[in-house]
């Protein structure tokens, strides 16, 4: 029996990212599995913490005394042989803790909690003690700075121990349930014995007869429904030894009003839809695992390829993962996905509350789910038996993680369609650059839908220069056309989508005596306004104050909003167009949860006339009373300092210009900029992404950006700015001489927006074809250099911003 386990603990530094050795308690030596959690002894000290069993062995490859676990926390692994290798291979290709991986994998609830507690040691004085008023120790969590203090001197002097208890969160939700003891003979005869006026006990025993030969537990509230009887019956039977109250488990379901989704039939396929069908669907039979990208037009239906060929594998007994983007993810596409396979379906997105999320990872995990829907982490369900990997608007950038580990689901979706042996099908009216460039070169099969499944023209573009029209009108957010074509829906009772790109622009305050702009006091950037909180908030650290009413600096009265907000918009089109019904999407007006769909519902039950917002609306939505597209200022982002702004302003512009007239009416587009002329906006003009694509990749070509480099965004970070630039020089002279001359360096210099929470940011840049050492000092610069100091650093492979 295996007597030793290798554990990954949560603690997450360089340090510690390699297993520790650990001895098994005999209880559990027959029990314990590679991908259980436990909790552990680490460091001096009594502090416990969480971990992952990776391997268990008969020897430790540990010289001398082992510590033993402390405690299992799971009875089956909850990270399969599969997850476990994609662990290991994510941490080395993102260079992040594997503890983090493995944490990212699961349901946040599964991530242990620490409750640091405090006891008093014998003999300790009376002083200390009344400090406990009369317990025996105290959550260091619920005392208040003074008593802090106190606990603190008291840990000095030794009359206090400090010890760390780990919190298991993920709770399984029950329902009480009654379990009868008896057989139907006994309790007839039971009643005869009662007197007739006990009229509940009379009621139970003849439910209890009725149903004396059930095999599992009845769940109480259908009890309860049905009989009046309640929990305080039950307990009264319970003490008469005539049944048993348990607890069953049961799943909290985030869709239960979905349940009654009515039931899609497969839809009769397109010319070009075949074909793509029985491509993809061969691939997934002959196990391949082959890459498919599918640049379909918007509206050439794309969504029902997904469909049937998802369809097809759960038909072979297998199982499929579809990842889109966390916007949208709106319940009109839970509601195909429910709608063509009902409760096989398991939805995860970040809009479920925490146990939501465990319970529909579980329903995955125990094979009751075979078709997963969900966003960017979704990409770690625990299916077995892959049939086939989707991967809708591969475009979107949310599909990138930020933050440890930095890893791009499209890179994970990849790896286990390898390893099941299953084909990838990556879509999008406007693929990325370099997924676009690897389907030239054949690495990925292109499959391209050319026509609308409606059999319609994609919409007539107009561009209205905004130039022009600044001298012909006052300010206004709308030209002359835009409102002529808004006004003619209204007559013709059509619907119109108007975005404002709020991209690269923000609404800030300013002082316009002394130019003032409010800052955030930890970061360098400006505050943005929130008229509903009446608040000034930091999009980067959520730090929040007052709208100032005087200059901090001036005292001057002067002191006013700038940029344009969507409210702002808002108002302005009431006064302009009074009739109309308009909702408002955005950030303020969605924040709380459901919001999103119940927005989206009003506008597809006709309750209002304009939907207004933010990018938000530009994917995914599919109405089809909705005529008019009216873009509002298609080229704020144009000016940001990025290479793929003009990526993101095309594929932004095609993406909501498909919005219009995807049924039976025709569509129309309206698009308002300053820069006409502007390839990104002609050529999304006539919806043409190949023509965009030759063009794009000339100038990355000529700029040597990706897709023809690869690229690595090294930042240093430090609360003091000289410190972290000293230490990205310091990595960049330890990088140099492992590259070959082919290699460009790009920096070191202070990041766009240099100061963020308290801390001072520097980066540089590596672009390279081919630096067979690269990877190797990478790796050793967070080996050495992690934690160390205050300094942190950080490695992004692939960055999608460098900004
Ligand atoms: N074979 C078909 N026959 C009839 N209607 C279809 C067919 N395929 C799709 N449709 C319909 O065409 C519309 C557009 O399809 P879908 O939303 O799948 O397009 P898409 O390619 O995903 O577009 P986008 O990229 O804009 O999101 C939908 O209303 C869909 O029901
Ligand atoms: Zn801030
Ligand atoms: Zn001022």
């Amino acid at each position: 029996m295996a007597k030793f386990a290798q554990v990954i603990v949560d603690v997450p530094t360089m340090q510690t990212n390699r297993p520790f050795d650990y001895q098994i308690p005999t209880l559990w030596q027959a029990q314990l599995k590679p991908g259980m959690r436990v909790v552990v002894p680490f460091g001096k000290g009594k502090r416990r913490v969480q971990g992952f069993v990776i391997a268990i062995s008969d020897e430790a490859s540990f010289q001398g005394q082992l510590k033993p676990i402390i405690q299992v926390l799971d009875l089956q692994p909850v990270l399969n042989t599969e997850l476990l290798a994609l662990a290991k291979w994510l941490a080395t290709r993102t260079f992040a803790f594997q503890i983090s991986c493995m944490q990212t994998m699961l349901p946040s609830v599964m991530k242990a909690s620490y409750v640091k507690k405090v006891q008093l040691v014998a003999g300790a004085p009376a002083a200390a003690k009344a400090l406990f008023h009369g317990h025996s120790q105290l959550d260091v969590a619920d005392l208040g700075s003074a008593e802090l203090k106190q606990v603190l001197a008291l840990q000095r002097q030794h009359l206090v121990t400090v010890s760390y208890q780990v919190h298991d969160r993920a709770k399984v939700k029950t329902v009480k349930a009654v379990q009868p003891l008896c057989s139907q003979a006994a309790y007839v005869a039971m009643a005869k014995k009662i007197p007739a006026n006990a009229k509940r006990q009379h009621q139970l025993l003849d439910f209890l007869s009725q149903h004396a030969t059930a095999k599992k537990p009845l769940p109480l509230p259908q009890i309860t429904a049905a009989t009046g009887l309640t929990l305080t019956h039950m307990h009264t039977g319970e003490q008469k030894g005539w049944l048993k109250v348990v607890a069953l488990e049961t799943y909290r379901d985030p869709y239960a009003k979905l349940a009654q989704v009515p039931r899609t039939q497969p839809l009769t396929l397109t010319a070009e839809q075949r074909t793509a069908v029985a491509q993809i669907t061969a691939a997934s039979e002959q196990q391949q695992a082959k890459t498919f990208l599918i640049e379909g037009v918007t509206g050439s239906g794309k969504t029902e390829i997904y469909l049937q060929t998802i369809q097809s594998a759960i038909a072979a007994g297998k199982t499929a993962l579809m990842l889109v983007p966390e916007i949208a993810l709106t319940p009109q596409m839970v509601t195909r996905v429910k709608g063509r396979f009902g409760q096989r379906v398991a939805v995860l997105h970040s809009g479920l509350s925490q146990g939501e999320r465990y319970d529909e990872w579980r329903r995955i995990e125990r094979g009751e789910a075979q078709v997963v829907v969900g966003a960017r982490s979704a990409v770690f369900a625990p299916l077995t038996k892959i049939g086939l990997i989707v991967m809708d608007e591969e475009h979107e950038t949310s599909y990138k993680q930020d933050d440890m580990p930095r890893y791009h689901a499209r890179d994970v979706a990849l790896w286990r369609a390898r390893y099941h042996h299953c084909p990838v099908v990556l879509g999008s009216a406007t693929p990325s650059l370099e997924s676009r460039a690897r389907a030239q070169k054949g690495v990925y099969q292109l499959i391209r839908l050319k026509k609308r499944a409606n059999q319609q023209p994609l919409p007539e573009v107009t561009v209205v220069d905004m130039k022009n029209e600044l001298k012909k009108t006052k300010e206004s957010n709308f030209s002359s056309l835009m409102l002529q074509a808004l006004r003619q829906r209204l007559v013709h009772k059509e619907q119109s989508v108007l975005m404002l790109n709020r991209r690269g622009f923000s609404s800030f305050v300013m002082c316009r005596d002394c130019g003032f702009v409010l800052k955030c006091p930890n970061c360098d950037i400006s505050l943005t306004l929130h008229m509903d909180t009446h608040t000034m908030k930091c999009h980067y650290c959520g730090h929040e104050e007052p709208i100032p009413q005087i200059c901090p600096n001036c005292h001057s009265r002067k002191i006013r909003y700038y940029g344009t907000g969507t409210q702002k918009v808002e108002s302005e089109l009431k006064q302009l167009l009074p009739q109309a019904r308009v909702l408002r999407m955005d950030v303020d007006t969605t924040r709380r949860k459901g919001a999103y769909g119940k927005i989206l519902h009003q506008f597809g039950q006709r309750q209002a006339d304009i939907l207004l917002g933010t990018q938000m609306i530009a994917k995914g939505l599919d109405f089809p009373e909705v005529t008019l597209v009216g873009v509002l200022n298609a080229d704020t982002a144009l000016g940001l300092p990025d290479f793929r702004a003009s990526e993101r302003t095309f594929q932004l512009l095609t993406q909501v210009s498909g919005r219009a007239g995807r049924a039976a009416k025709k569509g129309e587009v309206i698009i308002q900029t300053y820069n006409p002329e502007h390839y990104a906006i002609r050529l999304a003009r006539h919806h043409d992404y190949e023509g965009f694509y030759k063009r794009e990749m000339t100038l990355r070509h000529q700029g040597g950006y990706p897709p023809y480099y690869f690229t690595i965004l090294l930042t240093a970070s430090h609360p003091e700015e000289n410190e972290a630039a000293k230490k990205i020089f310091q990595l960049m002279n330890q990088i140099k001489p492992a590259l070959s001359p082919q290699a460009i360096l790009l920096g070191p210099t202070p990041r766009a927006i240099a100061r963020v929470n308290r801390r001072y940011y520097y980066q540089m840049v590596i672009k390279y074809k081919r630096e067979p050492k690269l990877e190797s000092v990478l790796a050793q610069i967070m080996q050495e250099n992690q934690a160390r100091n205050g300094i942190q650093i950080a490695i992004d492979r692939e960055p999608l911003s460098f900004i």
